[in-house]
């Protein structure tokens, strides 16, 4: 008997501020090239998926948040999981490949993928391929692209075992059918391990259960990308191929006003708590906040963003604007288009550079300019700390401009605590509907 060949998976992802989502729609898309069906959702869509009947293979992208917890959409579905009345053979049924996002940074590494992927082998599932851990400190697509180009060759294998076994269970059986199977997958995954993804075995095979971080001097692999930056030596890396295309305008006319928000709706407001998210070592230091605002007289409702506006300091911005060359354009308007014949996926002028703003007010209003050296798209800009470059002439100027806007800000990441109910969270990159704080923060 033929039977009809399932190339369909399913696909969830959890994301707490889009990452993990970007990554699940990205292999949404590369699994058409593979001539794969992705069946795309949300970990809280529980009404469109069902774990305890699924049959295709199941692939996650998680990422963590707060003090190693899953993202807030995937609570409810790590509470279901984590039900201790459910037998250890709940989901024997399912075989599922788990992506983590986190950041090395952070006390409790890639916590929302480990806690999953533990009550998962806790509840009989099997992994069809190993998991992956990415370290937003150092680059999430160092161990991202890997383990997305692993994903297909391990999802065809999978999908060819199970042909195999159905024609298996058709023939009169010699070997117990779970024999079979549960042989042919520990051999698949070993495999896979080894062939398919060139990577360490020995580091593969490690529990994924708590908090540990790579040791020192280990190879990247999916399991981890390189040594946290704690413990890294920084180099600037090459810059990847420009997208945007930028003009200096002389004027004479004012800036904008910040983010389209008034005077009026920009409040002072004390900082009442403050809890430090990152290891001790960390280069870069993340703090929880929790900000009175019961003296303020705005109105809000739950589910409400706040954003919390960090100017640069001018000496910083000034340094930097001399660094690259640009004081004597540091009043110019920055006109910014999207180079014809990009290849990049979703090219856009970033929306957090007003339209008509000079280059001291992006430098001062809405870039990060302290991050640490990572990403290429930082590093011409990231510069005002260890003069690490200094264009060589003038026409490097540009360019450089251009990565430095194409680099997210934000790498101070806040969330905010409701004071009067600190479980509520308010996820940061939310469209923001109520007022705006204004809160000048030092943090180091
Ligand atoms: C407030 C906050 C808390 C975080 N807590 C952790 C953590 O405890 N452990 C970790 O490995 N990463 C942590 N991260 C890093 C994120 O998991 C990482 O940046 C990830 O790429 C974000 O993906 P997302 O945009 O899909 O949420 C935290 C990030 C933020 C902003």
């Amino acid at each position: 008997m033929c039977c009809k060949t399932n190339h369909r998976f399913l696909l969830l992802y959890a994301s707490q501020k889009g990452q993990a989502k970007a990554i699940a729609e990205e292999i949404y898309h590369q699994a058409k090239d593979s001539g794969l069906e992705a069946d795309l959702h949300c970990i809280s869509e529980s009404d469109k998926y069902n774990l305890n009947s699924e049959k295709d293979p199941v692939v996650i992208v998680t990422s963590t948040t707060g003090t190693g917890e899953p993202p807030d959409t995937a609570v409810k579905f790590v509470k279901e999981i984590n039900d201790k009345s459910l037998p250890s053979d709940h989901l024997s049924h399912l075989r599922y490949g788990l992506l983590g996002l986190g950041d090395s940074e952070y006390t409790f590494f890639c916590n929302g993928g480990k806690i999953i992927d533990k009550r998962f082998q806790e509840l009989g599932a099997q992994r069809f391929y190993e998991v992956g851990l990415a370290d937003d400190a150092v680059g999430l697509e160092l161990v991202v692209d890997p383990w997305i180009a692993g994903l297909w060759p391990a999802l065809h294998q999978e999908f060819a075992s199970r042909k195999k076994e159905r024609n298996h269970t058709e023939e009169p059986p010699s070997l117990c059918a779970d024999a079979v199977c549960n042989s042919c997958i520990n051999s698949r995954v070993e495999r896979l391990k080894l062939e398919v993804l060139g990577v360490n075995n020995d580091l593969l095979a490690k529990a994924v259960t708590k908090s540990e971080l790579p040791l020192q001097g280990s190879q990247p692999s999916l399991f981890h990308s390189v040594p946290p930056l704690s413990q890294l030596a920084l180099n600037v890396p090459a810059l990847p191929p420009e997208y945007l295309e930028v003009h200096f305008q002389e004027s004479s006319e004012q800036d904008p006003s910040l983010c389209c928000v008034s005077e009026s709706s920009i409040f002072q407001v004390p900082v009442i708590k403050a809890v430090q998210l990152t290891r001790d070592d960390a280069i870069k230091r993340t703090l929880l906040l929790e900000l009175d605002i019961s003296k303020t007289t705005f109105s809000y409702q739950p589910g409400d963003a706040f954003n919390v506006i960090c100017p640069n300091y001018t000496s910083e911005v000034e340094e930097l604007l001399h660094i690259l060359g640009l004081s004597e354009k540091k009043d110019y308007f920055v006109c910014l288009k999207v180079k014809a014949g990009t290849k990049k996926r979703g090219a856009a002028v970033p929306l957090y550079i007003p339209e008509k703003s000079t280059v001291k007010f992006i430098l001062t209003w809405c870039l990060e300019i302290r991050a640490v050296l990572k990403k290429p798209l930082d590093t011409n800009v990231i510069c005002s700390r260890g003069s690490v470059c200094t264009p060589k002439n003038p026409q490097e100027e540009v360019p450089a401009f251009a990565h430095s806007c194409a680099a997210k800000p934000g790498r101070i990441h806040f969330q905010v605590c409701h004071v009067h109910n600190p479980k509520v969270t308010l996820p940061e990159g939310n469209e923001t509907r109520g007022s705006t704080v204004h809160l000048p923060l030092v943090l180091d």
